[in-house]
């Protein structure tokens, strides 16, 4: 493995996604500063410093192939850790998801890969494909990089899983909110996610399979769905729109604190979600604009969407589409409705 090469040039992610072999066995070594770099697999890379300030926090990008701007952002902090640009001072894991759909410029390639969380990778049918391997594979990585950080006396977690919506959104940059059992929703993470110019927050109303909620519901991790702009091809995104996003994650890894602005529920759009709109029909469809963005909202008693035998109807005054998608398959979330709320 030319290890000088990769610490020369950076180039993780075009290694682990053009030459996956090389990272076919873990491969350990050390940076100039002290930092442990520990590569698990093509894709799954952490950075230890010598000194680890108390942050474990987990990147991920790429659960979904097509969504191209996180994975940029990804691949240019880990770049710039491995060439010394910058250097870690927390303990920070980055997990690129499905390296195959980067490939193939699609969502994924048999099964989402964010529906197989929480041990549904092995659930029905077991692992019969590889997004369902690479779900365990995530979870297994997620798992140890924190029980790690557990040995060293280290236990904030955090986890950022970086996606970008499949249509265009009224509210451009926003985060699903894992479901907390009961637990209070933190405004100091709302002021974080601010920071990196995210202003809308859908605060969720149950269990889910997605890896937000793995983090969140097994590790007591702070962790979110971020959505940050609309889907486009690599090298494509106008990367001056996550300018915010850039900094702000960088002083999360490389800064002992980040300064975070001041708690404004005035520059903020807090949701709650009512409905879990799922297609259980081949006939599902839905009843409005293929471009009506997300965040659009309908009238009381509107039908949002129907299938053989059954329609759905908005609830409430302000209720609201999020993640449209009839074309799921059957028995996955075709729609979320969320509805204006406060924390
Ligand atoms: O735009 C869409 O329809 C989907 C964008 C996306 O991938 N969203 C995530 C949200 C996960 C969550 O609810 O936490 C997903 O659908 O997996
Ligand atoms: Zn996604």
């Amino acid at each position: 493995m030319p290890l000088q090469q990769l610490r020369q040039h950076g180039q993780f992610l075009a290694l682990s996604r053009q030459q996956p072999n090389l990272f076919a066995s873990p491969i350990e070594f050390s940076l100039d500063d002290g930092t442990q770099v520990f590569i698990r697999s093509p894709g799954i890379i952490s950075f230890t410093p010598s000194k680890p300030e108390g942050k474990d926090i987990v990147l991920s990008s790429g659960v979904h192939g097509n969504e191209t701007a996180p994975i940029e952002i990804c691949d240019e902090l880990v770049q710039g850790l491995l060439t010394g640009q910058f250097s870690a001072r927390h303990r920070v894991l980055f997990l690129f998801g499905n390296l195959p759909a980067m490939e193939i410029g699609e969502r994924f390639v048999e099964e989402n890969m964010n529906r197989l969380f929480s041990g549904a990778h092995s659930k029905g049918p077991g692992l019969v494909n590889a997004e369902r391997v690479r779900a365990k594979e995530l979870e297994d990585a997620v798992a140890d990089f924190y029980q790690q950080g557990e040995q060293t006396g280290q236990n904030y977690r955090c986890h950022y899983d970086l996606h970008t919506a499949i249509r265009g959104s009224k509210n451009e940059k926003f985060a699903v909110y894992p479901y907390r059992h009961g637990q209070p929703w933190k405004k100091s993470q709302l002021q974080f996610l601010f920071a990196c110019g995210v202003n809308t927050f859908l605060l969720s109303n149950g269990p889910t399979t997605t890896f937000s909620y793995y983090s969140s519901n097994e590790f007591g991790a702070d962790a979110f769905t971020v959505e940050l702009g609309k889907v486009a091809a690599f090298g494509e995104n106008d990367m001056s729109r996550f300018a915010q996003v850039r900094e702000t994650l960088l002083a999360l890894i490389s800064q002992d604190e980040v300064a975070l602005p001041g708690y404004d529920p005035n520059a903020l759009h807090v949701f709650r979600i009512n409905q879990v709109i799922n297609r259980t029909k081949e006939d599902f469809r839905l009843n409005f604009a293929d471009d009506a963005p997300n965040f659009t909202d309908f009238p009381l008693d509107y039908v949002l969407a129907e299938e053989e035998g059954v329609q759905y109807k908005v609830q409430e005054q302000g209720e609201a589409i999020v993640f449209p998608n009839a074309k799921v398959a059957i028995g996955q979330r075709a729609l979320l409705t969320v509805v204006p709320t406060s924390l």
